[in-house]
């Protein structure tokens, strides 16, 4: 079967942070696609640069080189009509449900407001419609919450408004940062689910952001993993994970037990010395990046 187009491409997009001599490679020529009903997921150790792609891919950083396709044009060539269609069908959940709500607005408001900006065509009726449609489609019961505010609702909840309001902007391409690690943990797996209804029967594009390679092989086709701004290996999730090539990605899969905590921490139950091998080794070869399965991304191995 031949793969979608990517709604959105990054070909070696590079980010750095702080003065010449003292910056910080936060991304260092990544490329990856987001296509249609798949769902890729991007994974590494607190500080490796998942969040600066983030922030790339929803445009909030403007990359220092590289380019990002939108639909298969070069971003910076669409000028502001084009950016414009872009905020719009880029949408992002973040990690904390709580912050990301306004506590003075309604759920009716807080999903309304984006089908006023988005949605001109809907009127009257149609618009209250809308929202019972989206709000059942994240099941919620619409009689139950449309009037209330974030703070009367659960974490839970208030993640199935997030994710119902990226709807009501008309998304196709979804970052989820982290959507679930501040959740209850006996409500996860219902947004993780909800994650993957959304990519099934809507083809919204996914950017899951984990270090948490449990909850990456239930939600992702495919895997990112990133290192040091770099992404050291990628390929089917399933794949990877079964038979990680690179050091750094055997590395992560060893410290599955804690992913809370970082490789290094002495909290982290690893073995100082085991850990310092692999991050010499993993130094070694950051630059010998290693492809897995079908390639779903525009870059090849060095
Ligand atoms: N705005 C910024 N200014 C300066 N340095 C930054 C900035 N944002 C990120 N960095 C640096 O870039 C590197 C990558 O950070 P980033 O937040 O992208 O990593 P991460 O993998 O998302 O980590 P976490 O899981 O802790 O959020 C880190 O060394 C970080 O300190």
């Amino acid at each position: 079967m031949m793969d979608q187009e990517p709604i959105i491409a990054l070909e070696r997009v590079s980010k750095s942070f702080g003065q010449r001599g003292k910056a910080v490679r936060a991304a260092h020529d990544v490329s990856f696609a987001l296509r249609p009903g798949r769902t890729v997921a991007l994974v590494g150790e607190s500080g490796s640069g998942k969040t600066t792609c983030a922030r790339l891919v929803m445009r909030e950083y403007q990359p220092d080189g590289g380019r990002i396709l939108f639909c298969g044009r070069d971003l910076d060539s669409t000028g502001a009509v084009g950016l414009k269609e872009y905020r719009r069908a880029v949408q992002m959940i973040f990690q904390d449900p709580f912050s990301s709500l306004n506590p003075a607005h309604t759920v009716d408001f807080i999903l309304r407001r984006p089908l006023a900006l988005g949605q001109l065509h809907l009127k009257g009726r149609a618009v209250d419609d809308t929202i019972a449609d989206l709000l059942r489609r994240v099941e919620l019961d619409p009689g139950a919450v449309t009037r209330k505010h974030p703070h009367e609702l659960s974490g839970g909840q208030r993640q199935r408004i997030n994710i119902a309001r990226t709807l009501a902007m008309g998304a196709r391409v979804i970052v989820a940062d982290e959507p679930t690690s501040m959740l209850d943990v006996s409500v996860r797996l219902g947004v993780l689910n909800l994650l993957n209804e959304m990519k099934r029967d809507l083809g919204v594009a996914l950017l899951y952001i984990t270090h948490d390679l449990a909850t990456a092989r239930y939600v992702a086709d495919d895997i990112l993993v990133m290192y040091a701004g770099q992404i050291v290996e990628w390929g089917d999730v399933h794949r990877v994970l079964a038979d990680p090539r690179h050091p750094y990605t055997r590395l992560l899969l060893s410290a599955v037990p804690d992913p809370e905590v970082r490789f290094d921490n002495p909290g982290s139950r690893l073995d100082p010395r085991a850990v310092e091998a692999i991050r010499r080794e993993a130094r070694h070869l950051q630059d010998r990046v290693v492809e897995v399965g079908p390639n779903h991304f525009t870059r090849h191995a060095a």
